[in-house]
């Protein structure tokens, strides 16, 4: 029965989003994590999931990608309920890259990336010349061509961060999850990833990226999810949901972010004290309330 079970075809429901999460609650060892989150992504779109540590966002993307079980809530992948998808079916659906990915020994690069692969090689088949392909093209986006061969077990950890992106890539799935795919990479490489990021969704493809750095998201993102507390507190654009009284309910920070025609971002954070600005400054001035030019700012 259950290989029957397998075999029948989700039920896709023409003009559903891509991704339509609602109320997801989360309870791991009897404590609830999550209390309620929502998630909605279309083809062509990036939603970045933001907030603090803690807040419940690795849990929550878990959820919805089918890696974590709900206590309440619903989750629907073009129409079909994310309990009735089965591995196979799901891995046609989403690539999820993991905030902190199982490194075997012994297994190369290029082989790790063979496995991303593989929810498209039969059971018992063999790799097409197709699938080949799809392994050397992500390879390729990635830009790890450089240590293909090397064992992930010598590679740094942002080596290691771009192979994970690679192995999302060979899938080919219509959506790509990341989780904190950038917390390794320095500015360059980030920059790089965030170019992939948003080519991949001038082809089509909707990505979901839980990041850390505002100012990245602002720049990347349609669509920012915040998350605190474990729940989904705030929803919308970028320039719309991170503003200043939101970084200071949520973040506890004095930050604003600037947006310029451009598109250059930058999080302006007073990261100290006012007293400690003050003395930092050396003229003993007035403890005023900086404006958001005259902080130090993150491009
Ligand atoms: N398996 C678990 N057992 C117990 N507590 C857990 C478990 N997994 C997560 N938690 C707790 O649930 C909360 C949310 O964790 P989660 O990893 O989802 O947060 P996050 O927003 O992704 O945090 P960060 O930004 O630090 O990665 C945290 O307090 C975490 O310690």
């Amino acid at each position: 029965m259950s290989a029957l079970l397998q075999r029948r075809q989700p039920a896709f429901v023409a003009g559903a989003p891509l991704l339509d999460a609602r109320d997801v609650e989360v309870a791991i060892g009897g404590k609830t994590i999550l209390h309620s989150a929502d998630l909605v992504v279309g083809a062509g779109e990036l939603v970045a999931v933001v907030g603090p540590n803690g807040a419940g966002k690795s849990t929550f993307v878990r959820a919805v990608a089918g890696l974590e079980s709900m206590t309440a809530g619903t989750v629907h992948w073009s129409g079909v309920p994310v309990t009735e998808l089965r591995g196979r079916q799901l891995a046609a659906l989403r690539a999820f890259v993991p905030q902190r990915a199982r490194v075997p020994d012994g297994v190369t690069v290029r082989e790790a990336v063979r496995i991303g692969r593989s929810p498209h090689v039969k059971p018992l088949g063999r790799m097409t010349r197709a699938d080949h392909d799809a392994v050397e093209r992500a390879i390729a986006r990635a830009g790890i061509e450089q240590f293909a061969e090397r064992r992930l077990t010598t590679l740094s950890g942002g080596e290691l961060q771009r192979v994970q992106i690679a192995v999302g890539l060979a899938q080919e799935a219509p959506v790509l999850m990341a989780d904190e795919p950038t917390s390794a990479l320095d500015l360059g490489a980030t920059a790089t990833l965030a170019q992939l990021l948003r080519g991949l969704t001038h082809e089509g493809l909707a990505v979901v990226l839980v990041v850390h750095d505002l100012s990245l998201a602002a720049a990347v993102a349609d669509t920012v999810v915040v998350i605190a507390h474990g729940r989904s507190v705030a929803t919308g654009a970028p320039g719309e949901v991170l503003v200043r009284e939101r970084l200071a309910d949520v973040w506890h920070v004095d930050a604003a972010l600037e947006t310029r025609s451009d598109g250059h971002t930058a999080l302006h954070v007073a990261w100290l004290g006012a007293r400690d600005r003050a003395a930092a400054a050396g003229d003993g001035s007035q403890l005023t309330d900086e404006p958001p030019d005259e902080r130090t700012s993150l491009q």
